[in-house]
């Protein structure tokens, strides 16, 4: 109770001490000699840029501090984009934990040793952040492994560190009148639930296995192997990888790779993962991301740290093809109409008012050549729009904003004239041309043929006992009663007919997609 008084001391102390409380009052006029009397008092200098005093702050506080301005730096829906754009430079600047600590939480993990599970095990860690930290090592089979190891100790701190910030965002909520637009509670709760997360290796080791699944047989991604025998929540093993980090363009060129389609490799990997799987990285950062110069594997990206991923549903992949589909064909009428029949605007609101907000913020955009056209900034400005239309911006979307982000970021640093539209395009065409027409009819008939197995030979049953129950008699001893019965039996009237219809209507279309089967494979 004590520690986390004290802690709460310091957190004010660095708060005050970087004039965090005049930023909370940054929209207001406050005259310069309030500004000199809060200066004697606190005896501080706050002259540096608001998202300076802030970054500095968090650097203060420590790693979660640290690792909560990170994520708030990706929210540039809510945030101002000076502060944003400061935050997006904090970086993990934590020591290595000792390798005694290392090998304890192994041995409590995995049961053993790590002399005795590994052949060899380096004791210097390859790289450490705040959340783990990776070292290498050999299989007994001979297999390189990289290990990755839960910072000992973490749970508590992030566990009390966020108890205070749930504290902070009420607090904030309550007095600041620009909390109603940045949410803080809420932001405070979604990056509870993203440090938990991350708490877990076993849900990072199991990202990493479905998206190696997804990639099997690929020629532009590789996955590391997990080996489960040797994973907990606090330990994983995982395939050690050898490439060349993405960012090291000089290396990869002197190599001989080719970085115009390593460039479009990017972008096809990223548009794959979100619209033919639903299931992307979204910690794409250049650290995370190497290149093959194996000759078996040359040119090919290696992805690392799986912890955050992005999940997309058949919705989520419509409205993102939609509007990208309607924004390049400038039809921002149809941007907004999408907007309120998805039910994303309420229903109430106008399409003319939503049309001409979204021309009025994306018309600039266009004013330079396709090629040179960021999706991500698009993206990041549709939901700048359309909360001032109180739309509420899902988290899965926002994090494929930030990925698109670093993708194109990525994309343009090794090859300036990517054209992102031109890779792109096919993607969403072929999305939305599988869930419209013919095709898309027989598809979604494919994916319920199994459900109709069950359900058909269950029909005749169904019907029969709802007209059983409609032909019964009852005896109602009052008025009220006589009505209601009528009215069950007016329904189960109305079903039987509705279940005699709707069998003869599934036996037709599995005629026709029978016959249809039967003409590809047959004729
Ligand atoms: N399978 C692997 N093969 C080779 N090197 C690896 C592997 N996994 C991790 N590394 C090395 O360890 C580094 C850190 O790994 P990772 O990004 O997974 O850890 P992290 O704690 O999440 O770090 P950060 O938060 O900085 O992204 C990588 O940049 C890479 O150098």
């Amino acid at each position: 109770m004590i520690l986390k008084f004290v802690r709460f001391l310091k957190i004010l102390r660095v708060a005050v001490k970087y004039g965090l409380d005049e930023i909370a009052i940054s929209g207001l006029k406050v005259p310069r000699t309030a500004k000199l009397i809060d200066t004697l008092i606190f005896w501080r200098d706050i002259s540096a840029p608001r998202g300076v005093r802030l970054r500095m702050a968090l650097e203060e506080l420590g790693p979660i501090f640290v690792k909560f301005g990170q994520v708030l730096s990706t929210r540039r829906d809510l945030m101002p984009m000076d502060i944003a754009d400061e935050l997006a430079r904090l970086q993990d600047r934590v020591p290595p934990f000792g390798s005694d600590l290392a090998i304890a939480q192994i041995t409590k993990s995995l049961h053993a040793h790590p002399d005795e599970l590994f052949a060899s095990f380096e004791r210097t860690p390859v790289a450490s952040a705040s959340i783990a930290q990776v070292h290498f090592a050999t299989l007994k089979n001979g297999k390189e492994v990289a290990v990755k190891v839960l910072r000992p100790g973490m749970k508590k701190s992030i566990d009390e560190d966020v108890a205070l910030m749930h504290i902070a965002a009420d607090w904030i909520g309550s007095v600041w009148a620009e909390s109603k637009r940045l949410k803080p509670k809420e932001v405070v709760g979604e990056f509870d639930k993203y440090l938990h997360d991350e708490l877990d290796l076993m849900r990072e080791a199991a990202n990493a296995s479905q998206l190696r699944r997804n990639f099997a047989g690929s020629n532009l991604l590789m996955v590391p192997e997990m080996y489960w025998d040797y994973c907990s929540s606090s330990v994983i093993v995982m395939e050690r990888m050898h490439g060349i980090p993405v960012s090291q363009i000089d290396r990869l060129a002197a190599e001989g790779i080719d970085l115009k389609k390593l460039s479009s490799d990017g972008v096809e990997i990223f548009f794959t993962q979100v619209f033919r799987d639903g299931f992307f990285h979204a910690d794409m950062h250049p650290g995370n991301i190497l290149v093959s110069i194996a000759p078996e594997t040359f040119g090919r990206y290696i992805a690392l740290d799986f912890g955050i991923v992005g999940t997309l549903n058949d919705f989520d992949k419509d409205y993102l093809s939609q509007n990208f589909l309607a924004f390049f064909r400038r039809d921002y009428k149809r941007v907004a109409e999408a907007h309120i029949e998805s039910g994303w605007a309420p229903r109430e609101t106008r399409v003319d008012e939503l049309e001409s907000a979204v021309r009025a913020c994306c018309e600039p955009i266009f004013d330079r050549p396709l090629k040179d056209i960021s999706f991500g900034q698009i993206l990041l400005r549709l939901f700048q729009t359309s909360r001032r239309f109180n739309v509420e911006v899902q988290p899965q979307l926002v994090l494929l904003q930030k990925t698109l982000l670093n993708i194109e970021g990525l994309g343009r640093q090794l090859d300036p004239d990517l054209d992102l539209w031109k890779t792109a395009k096919p993607y969403l065409e072929r999305w939305m041309g599988e869930q419209v027409g013919a095709q898309g009819m027989v598809e979604r008939l494919k994916a319920e043929a199994p459900r109709f197995t069950h359900i058909i030979p269950q029909l005749p049953r169904l019907v029969h006992r709802a007209l059983m129950q409609a032909a019964e008699p009852h005896t109602a001893n009052t008025e009220l009663l006589r009505a209601l019965v009528l009215e069950q039996r007016r329904t189960n009237r109305m079903l039987a007919l509705f279940a005699y219809c709707a069998a003869t209507a599934v036996v037709v279309v599995m005629g026709v997609v029978g016959y249809e089967t039967y003409l590809r494979l047959y004729a």
